[in-house]
């Protein structure tokens, strides 16, 4: 059962994210061109578009795991300064592992498969200095239960889970230190459709609970409809529309975003 979204959320502080004329081609395949993102604390921005739009060369230069050729890119956070771009590559790790969290669709970008999933979720606790066993295993154990990953599989490495448990485990380990933003790429894509929907719920709740600033990116309306506060919408490395998921998805200004959105209904 999925639970049904709030109203959006009125806005009043400052972004936490902003990125700014962000360009980046692959050889002579553009990926992102001159693309700004602001998001906002405790909002979820829902990115769609059709395959090869550049929606996930976009989430990874927000897990600053890809430079783009020119732009920046800020958090708002007390300890965070300048264009996390030039930060060198200790620094990025760093940043990456204890302030912003991640989900892959595939959970092999994300987990160690033949670890532990409580191990797994460690893992990103040690990155981050911890290294007290019983606080590990609280923690860890904590995260799991938030991510409703069933506790009498702690042990079960994630090559043994099914692939809604999969993305639990990595849920786990991306909140485990209670990121500032939490990066959501296809995270339901490819799972039964009853196990998407239980998924969906468990990040609904989280969202409401912990009110994390979270960017997922979907090619599935349904999905970003059922998470997203506001909405951009990608084409060929653009940003062709953006605005409250409520009017982008009622009211539909750009040709393709109308397209995208009848195709659905
Ligand atoms: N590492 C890479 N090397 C070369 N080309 C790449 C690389 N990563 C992405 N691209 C290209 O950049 C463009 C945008 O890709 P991206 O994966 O960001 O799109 P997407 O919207 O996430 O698509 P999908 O929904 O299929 O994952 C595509 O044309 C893709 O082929």
């Amino acid at each position: 059962m999925i639970l049904e979204r709030d109203p959006p959320r009125i806005v009043t502080a400052a972004p936490l994210v902003q990125m700014h004329g962000v360009n980046k081609s692959y050889g002579p395949v553009v990926a992102l061109r001159d693309v700004h993102v602001a998001v906002y604390p405790g909002e979820v921005l829902g990115i769609v578009g059709e395959s090869g739009s550049g929606k996930s060369t976009l989430l990874r230069m927000m897990n600053l795991e890809e430079t783009p050729q020119s732009g920046s890119y800020t958090l708002d956070l007390p300890d965070v300064d300048g264009n996390l771009f030039d930060l060198d590559r200790f620094s990025r790790r760093m940043l990456c592992a204890t302030r912003i969290g991640i989900v892959y669709q595939n959970p092999h970008l994300g987990l160690l498969m033949t670890h532990s999933s409580s191990g797994n979720v460690a893992e990103r606790l040690l990155v981050a200095g911890e290294r007290r066993f019983a606080v590990l295993r609280a923690k860890a154990t904590s995260a799991l239960a938030a991510s409703e990953f069933p506790l009498e599989r702690l042990d079960a490495p994630p090559i043994e889970l099914s692939g809604g448990m999969q993305q639990r485990v990595q849920l786990a380990k991306a909140i485990a230190l209670e990121p500032a933003l939490l990066l959501l790429d296809e995270p339901t894509t490819g799972l039964d459709v009853s196990v998407q929907a239980l998924v969906l719920d468990t990040l609904k709740r989280l969202q409401q609970d912990r009110k994390i600033t979270m960017v997922i990116v979907s090619h599935d309306l349904g999905v970003i409809r059922t998470l997203a506060d506001r909405v951009m919408v990608m084409r060929r490395g653009e940003v062709v529309e953006a605005g409250l998921a409520d009017q982008v998805f009622q009211d539909p200004q750009h040709a393709y975003t109308q397209q995208l959105v009848h195709a659905k209904l």
